[in-house]
């Protein structure tokens, strides 16, 4: 029999509807109806109409049936979503606690939403002059206007056409009364890009044979013939060049002298580039790993990750263990993080690879994207490269997915639903059995656990590429310069080395990482920095009442005047921006070239590839940036890497701080003597000593694991708990506070009363977060740092605690295993 019933999912994000809703597949669709596809259902009050996807497929159904309502049209034929990425979807939802619809929807490229025209036609029969009223009414004159117009009207169109909160009321009760009948149209909000062909029918063999059959009087007719023989021509150009109109086309159409066809045009971001990358001959450690790889992928679903030092050639490493699956008719996922698909990463797969690879990122325009999301649908790629939601590219036999910069925060998505693409990574490999590589020079410390405990296997690269050395890193002491009277962001050692490498034509690269900017505050003469006793993490600055404030447990203390550790009174917040450096180094080498790139300098389309170019043409001296220079970047000219201040890291309000120095001053050094030129990286900092900066000197991940795991032990961090953070946003900070604390209360006397007392420690009563308002928005969170995440998104996931909504004024976010708490 038949399934006669569907299961949708509304389109519309709201937590009233987020829940199954049943439909009758009427007769004409029956056996059409599929799970994934997206189809129009009356929805509503009245006849109100909307999109929804069938998300399951059912022979019988509680709603009696004459109460029940039938599906109104498909919209696609092919179902957008398949059956893994309903799959997919569910868990995404239950996980991190979003509306099934936005689990559903960040599947699909934006754009391809589905848009509703409502087209006006008028009903004649019952439009007589009597009841329109006078010439003068409105009424008569909307209905003198559609009468001219002569085309269908939307809606919107009319009341934009008779502005005004009256006029809309009275158009309405028009389609009300059935003086007006509205049509609804639903499509989708891109559009396929055609282009149209022309050439002769084939109906006669010579030219002169078509123009017979035209008069000699029609000119136009015969010079377009003239123009044309049997092989397509795109109609635009023909008819730019001839300057003809349609009239002359159809009346050749008519004589059935000409075709017309058109074709899909695909929207190719990279077509006309040329790229190239010869397959390399494997080094023996590389060899070595993809040895191990084949070994490893004959059993299901593996997960490896693989730890390479910078410059010890990954990226080849996954273009092989690509081809490999390729070879057993497998297709590949490889995510990169936003910022490094510039041309680099993008030109090495396109140039192994070719036609058979599709680039997804978000420079990429709505029709791009689709038509990329359309190639890859239609089984025309292997090769997935792109930015986080790349990993949910519709290829059918997948069988690899890659992740290269695995400790990269960008994984993680900031908005709803808020996931990361490792966690959804590793769900699609239970879900379809494929494997899963993950690659970093300074894999997150939760990663590498999981080699401990042997849910990932180990790869490891020792050495650069052609046994090139390791860049020499210095630590300069900031302390020791303001002793000796230098008040300059410049430490005498850095100059020095600025100016060496000007002299010597090499190029420098200037870092500085501007995030937590100026909200912890530090002593200049000892490099004291204050810390919450019970968090280890360092304690935020609030301007208001000029108080420190741990934003994890709320313990405060005033701001000192005098610095506790030395006395100085060189104690004071921290600050330097980007540009700011650029003036200085202008200031001080003007004969320098200089190049910035932070997100004022990369906001226009293109800007950071030219910038990358640039310097990369060797047309700048130096290049100032942002994180968004640490990584990925291969500059055999660049020989010095000085980091302005590696303090701000150092420092950030987050038990993520030591690891994200560590990774970031690894990162940036390793842009450093990646050729035969060798290479020197400066660190200027007011706390040499850190264990992150230690051993980032010494190029020792593994010590600096050690360490950092310990440490997490201790005061019970991932991975050995999870976190959840619950941010609270809004403009009136009391209600803020007030529905934050009834939240708090409420969840605490859920879990007594659940029997589950003994988690309430679980949960930190709410503090302002470290930023704790933006865009005059208040900020508070509550954190949970939790063995039993389940439990706690269950109970949140129910919609516990009750009558604590979001509203106009209130925004709430939940974050689970959050990758910055600040
Ligand atoms: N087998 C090989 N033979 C010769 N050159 C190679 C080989 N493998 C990689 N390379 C080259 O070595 C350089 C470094 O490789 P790659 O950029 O892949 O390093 P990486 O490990 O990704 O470094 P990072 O983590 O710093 O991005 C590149 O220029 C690459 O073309
Ligand atoms: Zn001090
Ligand atoms: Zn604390």
């Amino acid at each position: 029999m038949i399934s006669q019933y569907a299961q949708v999912i509304i389109n519309q994000p709201s937590i009233h509807i987020d829940q199954y809703f049943d439909y009758k597949i009427p007769t004409a669709l029956l056996g059409e109806i599929q799970e994934g596809q997206r189809v129009i259902v009356p929805f509503g009050r009245g006849d109100r109409t909307v999109d929804a996807f069938v998300v399951g497929i059912k022979d019988h159904c509680d709603i009696e049936d004459n109460k029940i309502k039938e599906i109104i049209q498909i919209i696609e034929e092919a179902p957008t979503l398949t059956a893994n990425q309903l799959k997919l979807a569910k868990w995404i939802r239950d996980y991190y606690i979003c509306l099934h619809i936005e689990a559903l929807q960040v599947m699909i490229p934006g754009g391809m939403n589905i848009v509703k025209k409502e087209r006006v036609f008028l009903n004649l029969a019952r439009i007589t002059e009597k009841c329109i009223g006078k010439n003068n009414t409105l009424e008569s004159k909307v209905v003198q206007y559609i009468q001219e117009q002569n085309r269908p009207m939307d809606l919107d169109t009319i009341y934009r056409t008779f502005p005004g909160q009256e006029n809309k009321r009275r158009i309405k009760k028009m389609v009300r009364e059935n003086y007006l009948d509205v049509q609804e149209k639903f499509y989708m909000g891109i559009r396929e890009k055609e282009e149209k062909y022309i050439m002769l029918s084939g109906k006669y063999k010579s030219q002169e044979d078509y123009l017979k059959e035209i008069k000699n009087t029609a000119h136009k007719q015969r010079e377009i013939i003239m123009h044309l023989d049997h092989f397509p021509y795109k109609l635009r150009d023909i008819k730019n060049k001839l300057n003809i109109s349609n009239s002359s086309i159809e009346s050749l159409l008519k004589k059935e002298l000409i075709s017309i066809t058109s074709k899909m045009v695909f929207r190719n971001p990279y077509h006309n580039r040329n790229f190239q990358n010869p397959r390399k001959t494997l080094t023996g450690e590389q060899k070595n790993i993809i040895e191990q790889f084949e070994y490893l992928i004959k059993k299901p679903s593996q997960k490896m990750l693989i730890h390479g030092v910078t410059g010890s050639g990954k990226t080849e490493i996954y273009l092989n263990m690509i081809e490999k699956m390729l070879k057993m008719g497998k297709q590949s996922i490889l995510l990169v993080p936003e910022i490094s698909l510039t041309p680099q990463m993008v030109e090495r797969v396109i140039g192994r690879f070719g036609e058979q690879v599709s680039v997804l990122h978000s420079h990429l325009s709505h029709g791009e994207k689709y038509d990329q999301w359309k190639r890859i649908k239609a089984g025309k790629t292997n090769i997935v490269v792109g930015a986080r939601s790349a990993i949910f590219a519709p290829l059918k036999s997948l069988g690899l997915i890659i992740i290269d910069e695995e400790h990269e925060t960008s994984y993680k998505s900031s908005n709803r639903p808020r996931y990361h693409a490792k966690e959804v990574a590793e769900k699609l490999c239970e879900i379809v059995d494929c494997h899963l590589v993950l690659g970093s020079a300074t894999p997150s410390i939760e990663s590498y656990h999981s080699t401990e405990n042997r849910e990932y296997h180990l790869l490891s690269l020792k050495n650069r590429i052609d046994h090139i050395p390791m860049p020499d890193i210095t630590l300069v002491d900031m302390r020791n310069e303001l002793k000796e009277g230098n008040y300059s962001i410049l430490s005498k050692e850095l100059r020095r080395a600025i100016e060496q490498n000007l002299q010597e034509k090499h190029q420098s690269i200037l870092f500085l990482n501007r995030r937590g900017y100026s909200t912890f505050v530090s002593c200049r003469k000892c490099g004291y920095v204050e810390k919450c006793p019970k968090c280890d993490v360092s304690l935020t600055y609030h301007q208001n009442n000029h108080r420190l404030l741990c934003h994890y447990c709320g313990y405060t203390k005033p701001t000192p005047k005098i610095c506790p550790c030395c006395k100085s009174r060189k104690i004071r917040f921290f600050g330097t921006g980007t540009q700011k450096v650029e003036t200085i180094i202008k200031k001080e080498f003007p004969q320098a070239r200089i190049l910035r790139m932070d997100v004022d300098t990369t906001r226009k389309k293109g800007s950071h590839d030219q910038i990358i170019n640039a310097f990369k043409n060797q047309e700048a001296d130096i290049l100032i940036g942002t994180q968004m220079i640490s990584k990925g970047l291969d500059f055999p000219r660049v020989t010095l890497v000085g980091v302005i201040i590696a303090d701000t890291s150092l420092n950030l309000p987050d038990f993520r701080a030591a690891e994200r120095t560590f990774q970031l001053t690894t990162q940036v050094a390793g842009r450093a003597g990646r050729s035969v030129l060798s290479g020197q990286v400066i660190v200027q900092t007011y706390e040499p000593s850190h264990y992150s900066l230690i051993h980032a000197q010494q190029h020792d991940y593994d010590n600096f694991y050690k360490e950092e795991i310990n440490l997490r032990r201790e005061m019970q961090y991932p991975p050995f708990k999870k976190l959840i953070n619950i941010v609270f946003t809004g403009e009136d900070e009391e209600s803020l506070i007030r529905k934050i604390n009834t939240f708090y209360l409420q969840l605490t006397d859920y879990l007594r009363e659940a029997g589950k007392g003994h988690l309430i420690n679980d949960i930190f009563k709410p503090v302002p977060c470290s930023i704790s308002k933006i865009k005059n928005k208040y900020r508070w969170h509550l954190i949970i740092k939790t063995n039993d995440l389940l439990l706690f998104s269950h109970i949140l996931k129910k919609g516990y605690p009750k009558g604590v909504e979001e509203s106009n004024n209130l925004n709430i976010a939940i974050d689970i295993n959050p990758m910055s708490i600040i």
